[in-house]
């Protein structure tokens, strides 16, 4: 069941009333934390096993976002058969939040890594093997409609930082089901992240997650982000006017190759960016044909667990036209997104510093 602005409001997983302390306990310090939730590393009390659990408020903004969370569950619950994608175990609800018992990623966000000086830095090689499991991971819920709409380093994980584990992808807050034209009410995304598409109120679709591999490649692969500027503003402006640079100081001792493929997505018009199918086939993945690549997501097209398929890609759109009615997901202020700022283009190192997201 999915409501007009995409979310999937059905779950079948059941929701435990105990009390989630009486089978858990909570260890060592936070994970990570957004604007409505708190991730805690915690231990199952019968088998010793490590989890993490993520505590979501149910009101927001004096709102009930009860479906919001919901639908987060869903998409989890849907991708449940991607080894790419962390794997939700059980949900308990109080009367204030709703708490997800998530495999633990011990080897935390690939964001950690990506600011790694020289030597700790991902290689070109690790790229490639980690960008193959995230497209494996993005390609099966495009296959079943679904669009994550916030993929960054911070919500790629790893089951292990050293040696290199493989890909979690998580937090699924954003994540739509797009098998019918429906309108979307709400920005959606990080500010360096999202797709042009996105700034100028025209459809979303499985590209908008594309554009963001893109970004999320040369972030990888160089420790900068592309489109960053000194402000939001600046930094919108330089993804609308696609103000990048693939400079030999930048792509220092990267191949051609992955430079071609993250050209390929970092394409304005959505429709001709490459599909993650499409991206699966590039040159640039084949160019280490000794990574192992264990981890290969189960083929369901023969599955009862398959979802829709849809006719037609180019209709799996979401209109975006960004009515903020949801206070769950509110549009902070966007004046100004056309104005003629410099060009100013930052480290990577900087990015800590402006965290926040278009909607909170
Ligand atoms: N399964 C996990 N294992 C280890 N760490 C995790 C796990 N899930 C989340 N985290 C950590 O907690 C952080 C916040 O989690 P998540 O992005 O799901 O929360 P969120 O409140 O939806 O965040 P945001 O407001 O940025 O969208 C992650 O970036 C990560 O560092």
């Amino acid at each position: 069941m999915m409501n007009r602005n995409g979310m999937v409001t059905h779950m079948q997983t059941r929701i435990r009333t105990d009390p989630f302390s009486s089978n858990y306990t909570l260890v060592g310090k936070e994970l990570g934390r957004g604007k409505f939730a708190v991730v805690k590393k915690c231990v199952d009390k019968s088998t010793g096993k490590e989890y993490a659990a993520k505590f979501l408020r149910k009101r927001r903004k004096g709102e009930d976002c009860r479906m919001d969370i919901i639908n987060e569950i869903a998409i989890l619950e849907m991708a449940k058969f991607s080894p790419h994608v962390v794997d939700l175990r059980e949900v308990y609800e109080t009367n204030s939040e709703l708490i997800l018992v998530l495999e633990y990623a011990a080897g935390g966000e690939i964001f950690n890594q990506c600011l790694a000086d020289h030597g700790d830095a991902f290689t070109e090689k690790d790229v490639i093997r980690l960008i193959r499991q995230i497209l494996n991971g993005v390609a099966y819920l495009h296959r079943n409609n679904v669009v994550h709409l916030d993929l960054k380093p911070q919500n790629i994980l790893l089951t292990n930082s050293n040696p290199l584990g493989d890909i979690r992808i998580v937090d699924f807050g954003l994540s739509r089901r797009v098998d019918a034209v429906k309108e979307i009410r709400e920005i959606l995304g990080t500010p360096e992240y999202v797709a042009p598409e996105i700034l100028n109120y025209e459809p979303i679709s499985t590209a908008t997650d594309m554009w963001s591999i893109g970004v999320l490649t040369y972030v990888m692969l160089t420790g900068e982000s592309p489109f960053l500027g000194d402000n939001k503003q600046e930094t919108f402006l330089n993804i609308s006017q696609m103000n990048i640079q693939y400079s030999q100081d930048v792509f220092e001792g990267i191949t051609d190759l992955a430079i071609d493929f993250i050209k390929a997505l970092l394409i304005k018009n959505p429709r001709k960016r490459a599909k993650a199918e499409q991206c699966l086939q590039h040159p640039w993945l084949a160019s280490c044909p000794d990574i192992p690549d264990l981890l290969k997501e189960p083929d369901l097209s023969q599955s009862e667990h398959e979802l829709d398929t849809p006719q037609d890609d180019d209709e799996l759109v979401l209109m975006a036209s960004y009515t903020v009615h949801c206070p769950c997901r509110q549009l902070e202020n966007m004046d100004n997104r056309e104005s003629d700022l410099k060009v100013v283009r930052k480290q990577f190192t900087a990015l800590q510093e402006i965290q926040q997201e278009i909607v909170c």
